[in-house]
């Protein structure tokens, strides 16, 4: 390439170069990358590449796939399902067949197909040879058994699914709906529908996919990438703050600190506590210059310290505060020496009184650091006076008192105080290399070096006007009923500019009042334009199952938005009971059992006091069912399936959350195909629908 450009380049004196010819090199470089991107999309859709076909009323015959291909003279081969001509696929139905004879979907395994689903869709016009096989494609999916990471359903999305995946990217996008109604699904299919068709947009300003929790967020990792899109970030909830904090994220605070950190009363009490002196007793600084002392007390401190902070952050305006305080010692001074005034700044700046009292008074500020100090309760007291009452102060304080000095495990409700705090502080500055180079050894190639000036400052500022938040031009928010207002707030940082699509459900939520999400949805959409899509059928629980599960949670929440369940098993759940000394035997009896019952998974939902126990009670008793089965906490469980569920202790889960019934209600409907629940002592069981009175 390099010799070919040269040999273009050089002039005989008697010919022209033309610029064309090496503009020529460097697009045949782009079609080369773009042939070679094309190629290794190509292979990594082998797999199912073509999933549906249509036979229409014109004869003619589509073939929908995950991508779209098209033949040497530039006919389609295979429609992508985003694109419009593929619509027909997914909203035909036999009352309004738009054009479509007969639906077929396809399922294969490498390249050899491996079974047919049909629709007929228009009877009238099918000729008299034509196939109908299946019984339909939809509850084939739904039957089959569940694995650890969740499935793409492309070939089968229903139509009021595909509207909401299909709705314009501008504003806000609700969906709404049940359990297992498909909400996150649809989320995700969204996001590559988006993609697909707002390519430059969303590829270049970036789309933000948030779930609750690590497991969550690897669970649905691979749908995706089998749609053929690898831009997207997906994080938890804990860790969407990890572009200005570094947080492990995955803890999750007991109900009462949970709430309190997530409340919007937390903000005044961050406020604050920036403004807290570091340094106890009275602060006050005193230089002496050519024999006169000078004093600032702290009242004028105060005043300068307002002043600064009316117009910059802290991390990010120690010069204007050194300055302000300079120009208060210089109007002390009131010309009683002969001094010009740099010669005066001088002089105070090189005391080390000056060092020290700026040290103390205007440090650089770390996040971490600041939100530690709630772990006194007297600053507790003082900060979140009139604010919190006494006793979520005492369990404020309490939940940092705990915290390990050296590697402190802060919590889910954290991140978003850390984030908070950032954003009142500003980033905090990087700290200068311990012995920056002064001088450079003869014939050094380094362009750029240390000033003395640089040398003698402790800190490097920031620039004051960087926003260090990553931010995206699309942002999916799901399991939203359980975002805190704090949340919200971390969340809005990132999608400032941005179009959303919330996902949620109330009646799933663990916040103590599920009103709260419409409250927070509608301080989002402002005056954005807002359209919401509301699933109406399950199509996760056996219907058996969402019978028991609608019982629990309508006596509480008789608000709940119920789906009707699609698919039924003839299976009734099981309702046992176990005293304390036999639940080892007991669990390790049902999981043996459900191994064979079911196919694919098995979840063990606990309430949080138990998970760690169950999970040593069951370890021995696993053996070759072990990738199986996951012992999760209900919260843990958010969002998740498993083809058998045994929920021990419900009458914990219920009161170990500030959710209460409202977290059982998701531990309940988890299970595809069977559900246990195990109540654990001789009274226990006042979850029970039949208990109700
Ligand atoms: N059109 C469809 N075709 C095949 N499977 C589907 C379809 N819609 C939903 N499902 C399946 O139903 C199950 C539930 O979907 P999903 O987890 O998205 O529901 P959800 O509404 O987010 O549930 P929850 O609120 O309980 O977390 C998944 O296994 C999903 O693959």
């Amino acid at each position: 390439m390099a010799r070919e450009g040269r040999t273009l380049y050089q002039s005989d004196r008697t010919s022209f170069v033309r610029e064309e010819d090496g503009t020529g090199l460097y697009e045949r470089d782009v079609f080369a990358f773009q042939a070679a991107r094309r190629l290794a999309t190509l292979d990594a859709e082998h797999e199912g590449l073509v999933f549906g076909r249509l036979d229409r009323t014109d004869d003619e015959v589509r073939y929908i796939g995950r991508i779209g291909v098209r033949d040497e003279d530039y006919e389609p081969l295979v429609i992508d399902w985003r694109a419009r001509a593929a619509e027909p696929f997914y909203r035909a139905t036999p009352a309004d067949p738009m054009g479509v004879v007969r639906r077929r979907v396809l399922r294969s395994r490498g390249t050899t197909v491996i079974g047919i689903e049909d629709d007929l869709l228009d009877g009238e016009h099918a000729d008299e040879d034509l196939v109908v096989v299946g019984e339909g494609a939809l509850m084939a999916a739904l039957s089959r058994a569940r694995g650890p990471r969740m499935r793409d359903i492309v070939a089968t999305i229903q139509g009021e699914q595909d509207e909401a995946i299909r709705a314009p990217y501008q504003g806000v996008t609700i969906i709404s709906g049940g359990p297992g109604t498909g909400k996150t699904v649809v989320a995700l299919h969204r996001a590559a529908f988006l993609l697909y068709s707002h390519r430059k947009r969303f590829e270049r300003g970036g789309v933000l996919v948030v779930g609750p929790s690590r497991v969550f967020m690897s669970y649905i990792e691979r749908v995706l990438p089998s749609l053929g899109e690898e831009s997207v970030t997906l994080r938890s909830i804990g860790t969407v703050a990890s572009d200005v904090v570094d947080l492990p994220g995955e803890r999750v605070d007991p109900a009462p600190a949970g709430v309190v950190k997530g409340s919007l009363r937390m903000l005044r009490v961050l406020r604050r506590l920036v403004d807290e002196p570091l340094v106890s007793g009275p602060l006050e600084l005193r230089v002496t210059v050519k024999g006169e002392v000078l004093t600032l007390r702290a009242p004028q401190l105060a005043r300068i310290r307002a002043d600064v902070l009316r117009h910059h952050k802290i991390n990010s305006s120690r010069g204007h505060a050194e300055k302000g305080l300079l120009d208060a010692l210089w109007s002390r001074l009131d010309g009683r020496v002969d001094l010009e005034r740099a010669a005066f700044d001088d002089l105070v700046t090189d005391q080390a009184s000056w060092t020290m009292f700026l040290h103390a008074w205007w440090p650089p500020l770390d996040a971490r650091t600041v939100l530690r100090r709630l772990a006194d309760p007297a600053l507790v007291a003082r900060v979140a006076e009139g604010v919190l009452d006494a006793e979520e102060q005492a369990v404020l304080a309490a939940s940092y008192a705990g915290l390990d000095p050296v590697r402190p495990q802060w919590t889910v409700a954290d991140a978003a105080l850390l984030d908070e705090l950032v954003a009142i502080i500003g980033p905090t500055p990087t700290e200068v290399e311990e012995d920056p180079t002064l001088f450079l050894a003869d014939g050094s190639q380094v362009a750029e070096l240390v000033t003395t000036a640089d040398r003698l400052r402790p800190v490097q500022e920031v620039d004051p006007h960087a926003d260090p938040h990553q931010r995206y031009a699309h942002v999916l928010v799901d399991e939203a009923q359980d975002i805190t207002p704090m949340q919200w707030r971390m969340l809005r940082r990132r999608g400032s500019q941005a179009s959303w699509t919330i996902v949620g459900d109330p009646a799933q939520s663990s916040w103590p009042d599920p009103e709260e999400y419409d409250r927070a949805l509608s301080d989002l959409v402002g005056r954005a334009p807002v359209r919401r899509y509301r699933m109406s059928t399950n199509y996760r629980s056996p219907a058996e199952v969402f019978e028991l599960a609608t019982a629990v949670v309508a006596r509480e929440y008789p608000a709940a938005d119920l789906p009707t369940a699609v698919r039924s098993t003839g299976i009734e759940p099981e309702l046992r009971r176990v005293a304390p000394e036999g639940l080892a035997e007991e669990l390790a009896t049902l999981v043996r059992r459900l191994g064979e019952q079911v196919e694919g998974s098995i979840g063990i939902i606990c309430p949080p006091s138990r998970r760690d126990a169950v999970e040593g009670l069951l370890q021995p008793a696993l053996d070759g069912l072990a990738p199986r089965v996951v012992v999760v906490s209900a919260l843990e469980a958010k969002g998740l399936e498993y083809d058998a569920v045994v929920v021990v202790a419900p009458d914990d889960i219920v009161a170990e959350h500030s959710g209460g019934t409202r977290v059982l209600y998701v531990a309940l409907t988890r299970p595809t195909q069977r559900l246990v629940t195990l109540d654990v002592g001789a009274d226990a069981g006042r979850w029970r629908p039949d208990r109700s009175g």
